[in-house]
């Protein structure tokens, strides 16, 4: 097994900079059935592009490197001690090279380990099977969509849908249920994993697994196949959209799994997955480790350099008048905020700063490190390296879900004078009254496209709170050409809280039972 390392490395990079050919096949009949020119379409053509950057910058997809998570079956008697150590090994060099985010981090001390190695980082399965032949599957699922996972517990009175019993209608309520309460947060336009039964762990184990199954692979088993159709047909429905912003395009994918469960316990658990559907496998020559073949069609057999060129000479032909953008140059002033609205696009030049999580709360209590008045602040975790120079360069930065630092936005936006707010996923009432109030902004990126907004980040300026690991550092960030969409203005207007209320509307309207 001398060859066992490189093999897991090159899985780990093709699994990290490269969707595999059936996930990209899935964005591109979503691209096509979509509307043309709406934010939506404007947002899956970006997402191709990214795609595209990505496999040719063998870099990121998505900032998110998310919790590495693999899946070994090797023959009896293969050296599972060894293998893991080479796992862990692989791990921390493609960390160092950028092709991983540092994504470990200590609970309680919040200390990222910068190898993403630590306590159950990461996880490694293994199992034997009776094949002459090693497999490893890799997952790198984000953050922001595993938050989105759910799990049920039947009987269930659920919002929209109503009550949800133990039998095939209860399981599809559930289903249903969980791509609405998605919103646009999981980076939408998702894929779910859906496990019936098991106990609470099992659950969610069996819906992870779920993913691992081909995007255009057909259930067995019939009953199960029904409600795969069903949900991919009638997501579609809830007008959700890409990023959440409402359109044909919801679920790219659905697939469920059942298990035996306890005559107490009736779990649905869903696996939310976003577009950035990062997975990917390597079968081995158990001698030596080689790699024999992939497990899933590989990305650079369904190329978007096509689309990428048609979306970019579409780009040069857009006459100015129709752009409809408007460019802004920090520090912005609130004049130039109060003059926008919910669907402008706004491309920001000039200093940006990245803030996140544990900025956040820092800056409930102390005093920012720089003068934040007229401020563009950008809820990202970028990928970062160094060069020998001792420079810094931003790899990978889309956006990470906004939500989170809604109970702090709204004060520390009138207590710094931000005027712009940039993430995913839109914000909640207390920050849009703050935007009101005070005369700001938030603006809608498009998620896990860390491609095609790193090559906006002209310079690294400088960097606060080290401290806080990279991910969460308050990275000060020379910027040219950074567009994004107004999703919430200073009017008291919200995409999101509109987008949200027609959802519960189309979910209200699935109530009456299906399967009977
Ligand atoms: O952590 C991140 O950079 C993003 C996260 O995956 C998210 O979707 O919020
Ligand atoms: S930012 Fe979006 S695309 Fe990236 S991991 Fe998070 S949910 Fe997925």
């Amino acid at each position: 097994m001398q060859h066992f390392y490189q093999s897991v490395y090159d899985l780990i990079v093709e699994t990290s900079t490269n969707l595999p050919g059936d996930v990209r096949r899935a964005v591109q009949a979503a691209t096509e059935k979509e509307d043309k020119g709406t934010r939506s379409a404007l947002s899956l053509s970006r997402i191709s592009d990214n795609i595209h950057m990505a496999e040719c910058n063998v870099s990121p997809i998505c900032q998110d490197t998310g919790m590495p998570t693999f899946i070994i079956h090797c023959p009896v008697g293969a050296n599972q001690i060894i293998m893991k150590k080479q796992i862990l090994e692989a791990v921390a060099n493609a960390t160092k090279a950028s092709k991983l985010r540092t994504n470990s981090v200590d609970s309680l001390t919040g200390a990222n380990t910068g190898d993403n190695l630590g306590p159950g980082t990461p996880v490694i399965h293994f199992e034997q099977w009776e094949r002459d032949e090693v497999e490893v599957k890799l997952i790198l699922k984000g953050g922001g969509c595993e938050n989105k996972n759910i799990q049920y517990s039947l009987p269930a009175e659920l919002e929209g849908v109503g009550k949800a019993g133990r039998d095939l209608d209860g399981i599809r309520k559930c289903i249903m249920h969980a791509v609405y309460q998605a919103q646009g947060q999981g980076c939408s336009a998702g894929f779910i994993g859906v496990g019936i039964g098991g106990d609470r762990t099992s659950g969610y184990e069996l819906a992870k697994h779920q993913l691992f199954r081909h995007v255009d692979d057909v259930n067995p088993h019939p009953e199960l196949r029904k409600v795969e159709e069903y949900v991919m047909e009638h997501a579609n429905t809830l007008g959700i959209g890409t990023m959440g912003f409402g359109g044909q395009v919801t679920l790219l994918g659905c697939k469920v799994g059942v298990a035996n469960r306890l005559p107490a316990s009736f779990f649905v658990s869903v696996a939310y997955n976003c577009w950035a559907f990062r997975r990917q496998g390597v079968l081995l020559n158990p001698e030596t480790g080689e790699i024999n073949g992939w497990s899933y069609p590989r990305g650079s057999e369904v190329s978007f350099q096509e689309a990428f060129e048609a979306s970019a000479e579409a780009a040069k032909n857009v006459k100015e008048e129709d752009r409809r953008e408007i460019v802004l140059t920090t520090p912005i002033s609130e004049e130039q905020i109060r003059s926008l609205k919910v669907g402008d696009v706004v491309v920001i030049n000039g200093t940006m700063h990245t803030g996140r999580d544990a900025l956040h709360k820092y800056l409930m209590d102390h005093d920012a490190p720089i003068d934040l008045n007229g401020a563009a602040i950008y809820h990202c975790g970028p990928v970062m390296s160094k060069d020998e120079s001792g420079e810094w360069h931003v790899k990978a930065a889309g956006p990470t879900t906004s939500i989170r630092e809604e109970p702090y936005q709204g004060d520390i936006i009138k207590k710094f004078g931000i005027r712009a707010v940039i993430g995913k996923g839109g914000m909640g009432p207390k920050t849009l009254a703050a935007l009101k109030d005070h005369g700001g902004v938030y603006l809608n990126a498009i998620g896990g496209a860390a491609q095609y907004y790193a090559q906006c980040f002209k310079k690294v300026e400088g960097v606060d709170f080290m401290e806080f690991g990279i991910p969460e550092a308050m990275w000060h960030l020379e910027t040219e050409g950074f567009a994004a969409i107004v999703t919430m203005d200073s009017h008291g207007n919200s995409l999101h809280a509109d987008v949200e209320k027609n959802a519960f509307e189309k979910l209200s309207a699935l109530k009456e039972p299906v399967f009977k």
